[in-house]
This record gives structure tokens, sequence and C-alpha cells, in this order.
């Protein structure tokens, strides 16, 4: 599935966070949206996945208005993976998961034989098929986050949005958590903070500053010295590794 954002802009009161931002992920493609604290990227994504409503511009999955579809419609095409995972109630991990199902069935519907399935299944991509019946305010921020992924996929959507998605992982998970989502050939979009991450997964990267977009192509197009220093205020060296790995060398001062 195609994403398109066009021309979307974003204030909080008068101060304007997005100015006129326009992306495209085409379908299967990962995409790496980076740039500084403050620069905009949860503002865009949050726009991307109806948390907030741009003040101008257009959101299309495959040509479609994301605006003229109804939220369980949108809720079967895009899933997403954010920061926070605030809940009021505590639920078990597998009633966690089993919600990623709740665009597919009707209000009263119950929990099927195939929705189970497709739970633990999920489940086992991430790892966490023991702690199903663990309550989640008692898993490890890293845990917690691997069953908000283990959702998003029992959602069985074509799309992922995730936002900074391995925030709380330590480096093993991290990369677990990314193989998996780059495994599945879905449209991904997806922000990071960890440039060496940006280059290893992302086919193509958008540079976000100040709310607009700074620069965009393939890592090796993106990721230059002078971007660094631009963009972040940082020097850095990049190097290309004996498997043509892009990475990121920052220096001290
Ligand atoms: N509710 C709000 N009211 C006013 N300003 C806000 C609000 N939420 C976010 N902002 C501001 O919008 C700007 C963009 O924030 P956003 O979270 O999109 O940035 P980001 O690029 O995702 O940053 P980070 O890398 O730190 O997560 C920031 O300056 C932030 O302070």
């Amino acid at each position: 599935m195609r994403i398109d954002a066009e021309g979307l802009s974003f204030s909080w009161g008068s101060t304007r966070i997005l100015k006129d931002i326009s992306l495209r992920a085409e379908d299967g493609c990962f995409v790496g949206l980076i740039g500084p604290n403050g620069s905009g990227k949860s503002t865009f994504l949050k726009c991307i996945y109806r948390v907030l409503q741009p003040k101008m511009g257009c959101i299309r999955l495959d040509g479609e208005p994301l605006s003229h579809m109804s939220h369980k419609e949108a809720a079967k095409r895009l899933g997403v993976v954010a920061q926070h995972n605030a809940y009021d109630f505590d639920f078990l991990v597998k009633d966690m998961v089993l919600m990623g199902r709740a665009p597919h069935k009707r209000a009263m519907d119950r929990d099927t034989a195939e929705d189970y399935a497709i739970m633990r299944e999920a489940l086992r991509q991430v790892g966490m098929e023991a702690l199903e019946n663990r309550p989640f305010s008692s898993l490890s921020g890293g845990e917690q986050q691997r069953v908000i992924l283990a959702r998003a996929l029992a959602q069985r959507t074509e799309a992922l949005i995730l936002d900074e998605p391995t925030n709380h992982l330590d480096i093993k998970y991290q990369l677990q958590l990314l193989n998996i989502v780059k495994s599945m050939h879905k449209t991904v979009l997806s922000a990071f903070h960890d440039l060496n991450l940006a280059a290893m997964y992302s086919d193509v990267i958008y540079v976000v500053k100040d709310g607009q977009i700074y620069s965009r192509g393939t890592p090796r197009e993106v990721l230059t010295e002078r971007m660094i220093e631009e963009v972040y205020g940082v020097r850095a060296k990049i190097r290309t590794d004996e498997d043509g790995q892009l990475l990121i060398i920052y220096q001290a001062k």
C-alpha cells in the first residue's frame, strides 16, 4: 500500500510545527524519518495515524483520502507502534494483542479461534508467547513495547507506522523488532533517533528540520557529514564497512 502525505501543515496555537510537509512511502518500502528533538517527526506521524488533524494538506492510502475513511477502515490498513504506552486499565498481554483484531470485527463479536491463533502467532514473533497471561503493567518497558508490536502485527495491516519503536529496547530487541518488521515487506514509516539503525533498515530516509523536509533519498544520499553537522550540530564521519553497510561515527568535539 502506498502512503502519500501532501502539503501537511500543523500548528499548536500560533506556533507552526509542520510547514508544508510532503512525503511518499511506496508499496513495500521502508521509509525512515530522522531529525532532531522537537523537529516534528511525532507530530507528522500523529497526523498520519489520526491522533492529530493537520490544518492543511491531505493523506492518501493508495490514492484514497484518509479523511474519507472511517477509523475502523483506516485501522484495517494502518497499524501503529508509538512511543508511550500508558493505559487507564490494566489488561492481560493476550487481551492487549487481541485488541489488534478489533478493526476486523463488529462491536459485540466474540474472539474466535482464528483470533486466538493470530494473537499467539504475533506473540511468538516477538518472543513473548510465554507471557500471554501476565498483566501488561507488570512487564518491563521493552517487554511492553514488544507486546505493542505484537498487537500491530495481529492487526494484519498492509502498512505500519512506528514512532521511535525501539525506545525502551536493548540492542538485541531493537534489531529483533526491526528485523521482524523488515521481513514482512509491509509499507513502513518509522521515526528514528539512531542514525545507524535508520541506515540499516530504511530504503528511503526523510530528514525533518524545523517542521520541514530538509532532504530525502537513500541512506547513502542523505546521511552525509554535512547533513549531520547542519541538522544536528554534530560532527561525524561516514564510513562503509566490508559488507557495504554505512557507519556513522560521531566526533566528541
Ligand atoms: N501539546 C502541545 N502543545 C504545544 N506544543 C507541542 C505540543 N506537543 C508537541 N509540541 C511541540 O511540537 C514540536 C514538535 O514535537 P514532536 O514531538 O513532533 O517532535 P519530534 O521530532 O518527534 O521530537 P522528539 O525527537 O523529541 O520525539 C516540539 O517543539 C514540541 O514541544
